[in-house]
């Protein structure tokens, strides 16, 4: 359902970026959306082993609370909250609120004042420039039962509008709060209301009112999903940025094996190859598949020189190079093994292969004609360059680094051995020209450094990631993928997890993760202008047949395109 989605982005958005091992005491909100919040906070408590106790603001959210296996706690005991999360009915552009169209009020404003943020998540409906543009239920009022008739006219003779007493459904008379107590819900002439301070005072002051539905200069932050599952954030009556992530339509058929945005500041286009044999192109903007090609056997690796020409290679040994205007398709060559990256340099011009041949060659881009070959000890399994630089990493752990202005007469400037006990899965370059990050398939990390000066070597550092604890036993999974923020010099990596996360490498520090995604992760790419991330999620064969093991629906290939933040990518 598409609101069902609107939700869930908004919660998923607000938990991801508000619950950390920083958060100690949180308000659990009422309603519908604060379901895939708790179900998310649920997830990472248990994945990051947090110390969290959730106070519900209604029956509704001790059931949530306890049904996600989290800690229930009560005002009773806690009156200061890190934070509350909780849904809203409407929110207008001074950020005032309504809330209790579900039956709460007095817990949930209790919950909200003891918080030191107060959160909002809702679909994008309920917002609205001024309260009552959407929310024609009214203001909820909660009232002592005894107080009812009286509060209905007194309301109604001092604010005007229409007080209507709410009843159940299935049950005959008035519906009760969770504090056993009536809601009356006044309707009223939005054109007449300039001040909602004033009605809020004004309300709580007719005697029998215990509490209204009007949240008035309460929320900190409100995020609103929309059915495609963008969000957008309102900071303080200010849109600050709007986070995207999108799911693209007609993704792969077979595992993904690598995403590209077009380069240049165009991220428009976006290529995704796959071991389904095809390369294909989307237009990100739009949300919509554009076009395909194909190779005889699945393509491992595929890059994206300008936003026309892509070039690829995969297990049928030859290199492609494709032209989506013309859509022609050209031969560049071939290797004698699978070609298992293809990799372009912009300092160069030069198109880089990588191959289980042994070898890397090095390719004009504009025409068939390899330019050069260099031999490496063994199969090529990742490789990167930049500037004139290029990394090669391949089994046995083997890296070498090459001059890429000595291409007819290729040596190596260095051969290394990886710092990591276990097989290289990618090797990315920072911007900045100074190392590159290496990944295993053991759930770690490295950061190293080209120059051999002792000083520099002294800064390298290797650190664990994508693990998880499972009743006392450790699951280690494959670091996939990684991709570098090039205006921030951080980077992100995926893993056979199903997470991303963010790192900033010189603070040595995780910026943050985003959510699990339904399979592994088999690829990133930000976009050149470092707004959007594609993360492509598919099955990488971890766990071979046992597919019990694995994260969620292996059978899915995906890919996303998220919108991030320097909340998210930069160094903090
Ligand atoms: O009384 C109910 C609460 O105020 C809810 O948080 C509010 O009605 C929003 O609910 P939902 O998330 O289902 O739209």
């Amino acid at each position: 359902m598409p609101t069902d989605k609107a939700k869930e982005s908004a919660a998923i958005a607000a938990v991801d970026e508000h619950i950390n091992a920083n958060v100690h005491i949180i308000g659990i909100g009422s309603g519908s959306t604060i379901v895939p919040a708790v179900k998310k906070i649920a997830e990472m408590v248990k994945k990051d082993k947090l110390d969290l106790i959730c106070v519900p603001t209604s029956l509704q959210a001790r059931e949530l609370i306890l049904s996600n296996g989290l800690k229930l706690g009560s005002l009773i005991e806690y009156q200061e909250l890190d934070l509350a999360i909780d849904g809203a009915d409407e929110v207008d552009e001074q950020f005032n609120c309504i809330k209790g169209g579900g039956g709460c009020q007095t817990q949930e404003k209790l919950v909200a004042i003891c918080a030191k943020k107060f959160i909002v998540v809702a679909d994008e409906k309920k917002w609205s420039k001024n309260l009552g543009d959407q929310w024609k239920k009214g203001i909820p009022i909660e009232v002592l039962p005894i107080a009812y008739k009286i509060t209905k006219k007194e309301i109604e003779k001092q604010l005007g509008g229409e007080v209507v007493v709410r009843e159940g459904t299935e049950k005959l008379g008035p519906v009760l709060t969770d504090q056993a107590n009536f809601i009356l819900d006044w309707k009223f002439d939005s054109s007449k209301v300039s001040n909602w301070s004033d009605i809020n005072t004004k309300l709580k002051l007719i005697p029998g009112v215990v509490e209204t539905g009007l949240f008035i200069n309460m929320i900190s932050k409100a995020y609103f999903g929309n059915s495609e599952g963008k969000v957008q954030l309102l900071v303080s009556d200010i849109i600050l940025f709007v986070m995207t992530e999108c799911q693209l339509q007609n993704p792969p058929t077979d595992g993904i094996t690598s995403v590209h945005f077009s380069p240049n500041n165009q991220s428009q286009f976006l290529i995704a190859s796959s071991w389904d044999g095809s390369v294909r192109l989307y237009d990100v903007n739009q949300h919509t598949f554009r076009h395909t090609y194909k190779h005889t056997g699945p393509v491992l690796d595929c890059c994206f020189p300008d936003p026309s020409r892509s070039f690829s290679g995969g297990l049928d040994r030859m290199l492609k190079m494709y032209d989506f205007n013309t859509q022609q398709e050209t031969l560049m060559g071939y290797h004698d093994n699978a070609i298992r990256c293809v990799h372009y340099s912009p300092e160069m011009n030069i198109v880089i292969t990588g191959s289980w041949d042994s070898s890397v060659k090095f390719w004009d881009s504009r025409a068939p004609n390899c330019l050069g070959t260099c031999s490496l000890p063994d199969k090529v399994y990742t490789l990167d360059s930049v500037g004139e630089l290029l990394v090669v990493g391949t089994a046995q752990r083997k890296v070498s680094i090459w001059d890429l202005r000595k291409i007819n007469s290729p040596t190596p400037i260095e051969n290394r051995e990886s710092n990591l006990k276990y097989q290289t899965r990618c090797i990315r370059c920072f911007p900045n020209k100074q190392g590159y990050v290496l990944s295993s398939i053991e759930g770690r990390v490295a950061v190293e450094f080209f120059d051999s000066n002792p000083d520099i070597q002294k800064k390298k550092y290797a650190f664990k990631c994508h693990r998880s604890k499972d009743g006392g036993i450790e699951n280690i999974f494959p670091v996939n993928a990684i991709a570098f923020h090039k205006q921030h010099g951080t980077f992100a990596t995926g893993g056979s997890d199903a997470f991303v996360n963010m790192w900033d490498g010189a603070n040595k520090k995780r910026l943050c993760q985003f959510h699990q995604y339904p399979a592994g992760i088999t690829s990133l790419a930000f976009s050149s202008e470092g707004n959007m991330l594609a993360i492509a999620s598919s099955y990488n064969y971890e766990y071979g047949a046992d597919t019990q093991l694995a994260p969620n629906d292996i059978t899915k290939n995906n890919i996303f395109v998220r919108r991030v933040s320097d909340l998210e990518t930069k160094p903090k």
